[in-house]
Order: structure tokens, then C-alpha cells, then sequence
């Protein structure tokens, strides 16, 4: 049965959560590693260390071809950001003998940026073998992210499945990511198993919050299963019941080969690796396989699974899930979403993924113009495992050439650009990130210009004059705020301040309100959540889904440094934040700017008009002052140093501006 509340939660289409921009960057961890094979997951430097707790297996130690499809499930985590998903992977790991016991990292948050975040932003498959009644099961396992940020990768994910296990902290409840995630999992038809993580804690309470997954999705309390990733608890049983409860995959090894490409990475070493999930027939090493896509076809070099990182296994059966390389080094040629065939074996190509909807668009400049190459080719790269960045090429006077990315969110954005850094060794200029507006514009000529009478702007620099201009639109989101009750009025609060109109509210339990609202994405792109946290003590979670365009007042905000025009810093805004954000900004702009040996006016203009204007102090910094009279080759040192940090300022005129001011100034 479907409760009304139910059904107009699925009306709304409530999906995807918001942010943790600050989530603790502290997560530590040794990799205690002594360098050993390449882990083979990928060819990212950052994860080349082979780590005491990760046994390396070289080959597999059953035979993949004994798991005909009955004996083979294909699940998801899907939960809230920090529910445990990774923590229960890493059980599921070590219980099943994939892994050593007692190791204390999350194995399958491979990459240096979720290692140093504590956080997932990468999908990530793994092959184990469980026994259950005497039965020996291939379970294919995908760990996915729980940040809005990286619900791509969720939905990408639930493709490649037929069931996911919803987790929910027993101590926290249901939150929006939980909302978001259930509803995407219930569109993909996939049997959910609800399970209640964390009943070790002592403020855990299971109970009502058994109660409030009943009142929100519906679920009977008896099929939730009760567990601790942490400490084991309740693994053997949510084994069982995956077992159990989730139906094997269709698939047939006697028909013609037909593989779906979920997800595909790039390895400095062997070049494309494809993620695959065999729908029906059976692929093997040496054979010659044809992409749907571009038709091109090429030979199968190494066939293997994810056990847990790569194990080479030379031929896979329908309803399996595994990896595939070929010798395709041209990155376009690796699409997410195709289906290879056999090679004259032509089969109906599966309906690829729905392309990801940008939601903050900035410029992305090579520190040094003569690096842009090498940016091009980290970009091309990063983007064949991460389909969800949209990318065009940018040009601009003051930076040169670059390009213009579309991000899911600014975390998004920020882990995008540590990638690049760390993986690729690339340093970038990123520009102030902005949404897109839409304008109207009139007269044929202008029309005629822009090709069309509606224009898109994605970078604030490229705003039509506004005297062309007929009318503003700006992206409008359907927020989700799970809240405790008591923070109601501060919650509404928030809401109008930041041009949020409320749709709804309702209960799902006692204390615990859900709270729908319609925001200008720009109003909840930068600090909101921030804020919804310090005012709920830390207790509300909020999601956003894109809903469409509404129409708006907006005008366009430069800033200039001693009269030179900051291209990185243009923005358009609402009018009625025009004289607030520039004031804002100036006095961020002279908190952020290093002092110098000259005095710097920092001034915010609409139109060429001041309306906001900070002074920069003049300061002479002498780094090697403190070596006075000290060994020579200290003070090289600290000159070297100096000179390597010149290397991350972007230079503005004479004006020296860190690079990650840019993001920085935009936070209040
Ligand atoms: N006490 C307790 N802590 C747990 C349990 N499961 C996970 N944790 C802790 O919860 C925190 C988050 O766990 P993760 O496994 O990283 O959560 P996640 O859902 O994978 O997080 P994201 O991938 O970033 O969304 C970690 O500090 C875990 O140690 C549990 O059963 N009991």
C-alpha cells in the first residue's frame, strides 16, 4: 500500500541531497605500504602503493565459470553521506575472505582524494564469493557515494544492479540523501534491502527510526535487518538475505555476446579500461569485440574482475561483472553507456545513461599558458571516469586559452580540480564558479549574432550588453531540508533570506519535519548548507533536484585590482545582492590578497560604476629577513620556496592573487 504521503513525495520527485562541503579533511591515513606490484586498479600515481592490509591476488582462487547466472547478485550501498557504506563493504570484504581481516581503511575508496576527505566521489565494483546452504554465490558489490555532488555515479551504478541494500544510521534517521537515494533506486525497479547500521552506538535508536523508514518509504519494520558495519554485527545475515532477497541477473550464455559499459577509467600503462556488465553471452581474452557506439573493433587483451582490485581471468559469463582492456588509447573512443558485441555479431544496443545536468559552470586556465597542452590532455583523461563533467573549450583575454567545465556542485568542482593536481600533476587557475543564466535578447542583428534569440551564458564575461537584454532567467532547484522539529521557525528563516518560497512541510515522526521549498540554484550553491547546519546544531541534511528556469532580475558584477578588470571574479548576481555581494567581496578580496610593496584599490562595479571599494595597505615581505646574516644556503631555501609558491599566484597586472582565492572569496 502507497501512503498519500508516499505519493506525493514521488509526485515532487525528490531527489538528490545537498552538501557537506566540510566534511573533515583530516582523515588520516598510513598507507604502511611497501611498494609492491602496481595496484591494479588504475594507473593513478596516487594509489600505486600496495597496502599490507590489500592482498594482491594474482589469480582467482575459484573458477569464475561455476557461477551460472542463478548464483550470481549484483548490488548497490546506496545511503546517506557517511551512513557507513564503505565501512560495510569492507566487511563484506573480509568476511567473505576477499580480504585479510582487521584492516581499519575503507578498501575501496582507492583514490588519494577520498582517502584524504574520508569521503567516497568514485563508484566502485567488487567481486566476492560467498557460500550460503551449500551453495557457492558470485556477488558483485558497488560501493557508491552518498554526497549530491556524486549522484551520478549512484545513478550510474543502480544500471549494473538488480537490488541495493538502503543503510541507514540507527542514530541519525532517515535523511534527504536517504530520500533521494530510495526514490532513485525505486524508479531503477530495484528490490531494496533496508538495513539499520550503527545499532552499536548508544544514542542509537532503532526503533523509531524503523518507525520513520515505515512513515516516509513505506517499508514494513520486519524486513528492516539491524546491523554494525563497524563491528560486524548482522554481516552473515544481510549476506544471507542479499542472497535471498535480490533476484539474479537475466542473462543467457548461450546467446551472442552483449556487454554493458558502466563505468571506464584510464590507465597510464595499458590505456582504456572498461567496466563491464555481461549481459548475455561470454566475452574471453584474444577475441575481437565491436563497440556500438563508433563501430570500431579491437582485440581483448585482458578480461578479469575486481577481487577486490584487478585479477585477471580470461573469459566471463553472462551476468557477471568485470573489466575489459583492448588497447584503445583515444579516450573518446570509451563511452559510458555503450554495449560492445562480438565482432560481426551485431546485438540492439542497450540505452545508454542520461547525460549529467551541469549545475556550476567555471573556467578552468593551465597556471602557465605553455601547460595547456598537458591540461587538455589531464581533462580528456579525469573525464573518461568522470562522465559527469561537462566540458568546452574557453578562451580569455587575461587567462589564454582553457576551458569552461560544468560541475554537479561546488565539492564536486573542488575534487575535480585535487584530482587533476593529484593524478596528473596539472596546477589550474579555476575561475569564480556561477550558474547558467538565460537571456532574451532583441533586434535582428543581435539575434543574428547570437544565433538564437535566447542566450546561455555559462561564463559571466560572455553577458550580452544589457541594453539587448529583454528579460533574465535563472535555474531553479526543489530542495528536500530533514530537520528536528524544533528548528522549524530558524528553518523557514533561512528559507526566505535565501529567495526560497516553502511548497511543503510534514512530519515523519514525532520530532522530525521534512520540508520541501523551490531556490534560485546561485542561493544555495555557496554557503547554505553551511548555514542550515549552524542553525539546526548540525542536525538537518538537505537535498536539491533541478527543477527548470523561473524568471529573474540579474545584472553583471565586475571587480578590478588598480583599475584592471579580474576576469575570474565576474559575476552576474540578483539585483538586490548586487551592492551586499561586491562589499562582500571586496573586503574578502583584501583579507585573501597578500599585502605588497604597493598600495592596491580593490573595487566592485556594475556598469562601470563603483558601488563597493576596499584599500589594500602596501608591506614589504622580505622572506629571507629572518636569516639575517644566517648560512647562505638557508636563505636560497627560503627564496626557492618563495619562488615555488610565485608559482600558485596568479598575476594580475602587478598584483599577486593566490589561486584558490577565487573560490575562497565567494564564501562568506
Ligand atoms: N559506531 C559505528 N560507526 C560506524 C559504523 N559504520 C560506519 N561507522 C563509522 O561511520 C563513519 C562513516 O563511515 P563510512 O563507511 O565512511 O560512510 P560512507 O557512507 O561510506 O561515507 P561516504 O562514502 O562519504 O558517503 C566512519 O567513521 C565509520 O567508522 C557502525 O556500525 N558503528
Amino acid at each position: 500500500m502507497v501512503s498519500q504521503f508516499w505519493q506525493r513525495l514521488l509526485q515532487h520527485r525528490w531527489q538528490r541531497q545537498l552538501r557537506l562541503l566540510t566534511k573533515p579533511y583530516f582523515v588520516r591515513y598510513q598507507l604502511d605500504c611497501q611498494r609492491g606490484p602496481e595496484l591494479s586498479y588504475s594507473g593513478f600515481r596516487s594509489i600505486s602503493g600496495s597496502c599490507k592490509f590489500q592482498q594482491q591476488h594474482q589469480q582467482l582462487p575459484f573458477d569464475i565459470s561455476e557461477f551460472p547466472v542463478e548464483n550470481i547478485r549484483n548490488f548497490c550501498i546506496i545511503a546517506h553521506i557517511d551512513h557507513g557504506k564503505s565501512t560495510l563493504a569492507d566487511r563484506f570484504l573480509e568476511i567473505t575472505g576477499t580480504i585479510a581481516k582487521g584492516n581499519n581503511q575503507q578498501v575501496l575508496d582507492r583514490l588519494q582524494v577520498e582517502r584524504e576527505r574520508g569521503i567516497t566521489v568514485k563508484a566502485q565494483t567488487a567481486s566476492l564469493v560467498h557460500t550460503y546452504k551449500g551453495r557457492r554465490y558470485l556477488l558483485n558489490l558497488i560501493d557508491t557515494p552518498g554526497h549530491v555532488d556524486f549522484h551520478y555515479e549512484v545513478s550510474r551504478s543502480l544500471k549494473a544492479c538488480n537490488g541495493a541494500i538502503l543503510l541507514v544510521d540507527a542514530n541519525q534517521g532517515v535523511q534527504a540523501q536517504t530520500v533521494a537515494n530510495f526514490y532513485m533506486a525505486f524508479e531503477a525497479e530495484l528490490i531494496l534491502i533496508p538495513v539499520l547500521n550503527k545499532i552499536d552506538l548508544k544514542n542509537a535508536q532503532p526503533e523509531q527510526v524503523a518507525e520513520q523508514m515505515h512513515n516516509v518509504f513505506d517499508i514494513e519494520k520486519s524486513e528492516i535487518l539491524k546491523i554494525s558495519a563497524k563491528q560486524g554485527t548482522g554481516i552473515d545475515e544481510l549476506l544471507s538475505a542479499v542472497i535471498e532477497r535480490i533476484p539474479s541477473p537475466p542473462g543467457d550464455r548461450s546467446k551472442p555476446l552483449k556487454a554493458f559499459v558502466f563505468d571506464s577509467w584510464y590507465d597510464r600503462y595499458k590505456g582504456v579500461v572498461a567496466h563491464l556488465a555481461i549481459c548475455d553471452g561470454v566475452i574471453k581474452k584474444g577475441e575481437r569485440i565491436t563497440c556500438a557506439s563508433s563501430g570500431k573493433t579491437y582485440e581483448l587483451t585482458e578480461v578479469g574482475i575486481m577481487y577486490p582490485t584487478q585479477v585477471p581471468c580470461d573469459t566471463l559469463y553472462a551476468g557477471q561483472v568485470g573489466y575489459a582492456m583492448m588497447n584503445m588509447r583515444n579516450v573518446d573512443e570509451a563511452q559510458v553507456g555503450d554495449t560492445f558485441f562480438h565482432e560481426k555479431v551485431p546485438v540492439q544496443p542497450l540505452p545508454g545513461f542520461r547525460s549529467a545536468t551541469p549545475m556550476v559552470f567555471a573556467g578552468m586556465f593551465p597556471s602557465e599558458q605553455t601547460d595547456f597542452l598537458t591540461l587538455r590532455n589531464a581533462i580528456e583523461k579525469l573525464t573518461l571516469n568522470d562522465r559527469s563533467v561537462q566540458v568546452k573549450m574557453d578562451n580569455s583575454p587575461a587567462l589564454g586559452q582553457g576551458y569552461r567545465l560544468g560541475f554537479l556542485g561546488l565539492l564536486h568542482m573542488d575534487v575535480f580540480n585535487q584530482r587533476l593536481e593529484q593524478e596528473f600533476d596539472v596546477s589550474t587557475i579555476m575561475t569564480a564558479p556561477n550558474v547558467a543564466y538565460k537571456m532574451k535578447i532583441k533586434g535582428e542583428k543581435n539575434i543574428k549574432f547570437h544565433g538564437s534569440d535566447e542566450v546561455t551564458v555559462l561564463n559571466p564575461c560572455l553577458m550580452p550588453d544589457p541594453a539587448i537584454i529583454t528579460e533574465y532567467y535563472e535555474p531553479m532547484v526543489n530542495g528536500t531540508i530533514i530537520s528536528p522539529a524544533e528548528y522549524l521557525n530558524q528553518l523557514t528563516a533561512l528559507c526566505h533570506e535565501h529567495r526560497g518560497r516553502i511548497k511543503d512541510q510534514v512530519y515523519i515522526d514525532n520530532t522530525r519535519v521534512m520540508m520541501q521549498a523551490k531556490f534560485p540554484l546561485s542561493e544555495i550553491l555557496v554557503d547554505f548548507f553551511d548555514e542550515l547546519k549552524s542553525i539546526t546544531s548540525g542536525y538537518a541534511s538537505f537535498d536539491y533536484e533541478d527543477a527548470g528556469y523561473e524568471i529573474t532580475e540579474v545584472l553583471k558584477l565586475t571587480f578590478c585590482l588598480n583599475g584592471r578588470e579580474v576576469d575570474e571574479l565576474t559575476m552576474i548576481c540578483h539585483v538586490s545582492r548586487a551592492r551586499e555581494t561586491a562589499s562582500r567581496i571586496c573586503l574578502k578580496l583584501k583579507e585573501t590578497i597578500p599585502r605588497q610593496q604597493f598600495v592596491i584599490s580593490v573595487q566592485g562595479k556594475v556598469n562601470q560604476k563603483v558601488i563597493a571599494r576596499e584599500d589594500i595597505k602596501a608591506f614589504r615581505k622580505d622572506v629571507t629577513a629572518k636569516c639575517y646574516g644566517g648560512d647562505v644556503s638557508r636563505k636560497m631555501k627560503l627564496l626557492k620556496q618563495q619562488a615555488e609558491g610565485k608559482k600558485r599566484l596568479r598575476r594580475i597586472g602587478n598584483i599577486d592573487i593566490p589561486n584558490d582565492a577565487f573560490l575562497q572569496i565567494l564564501k562568506k
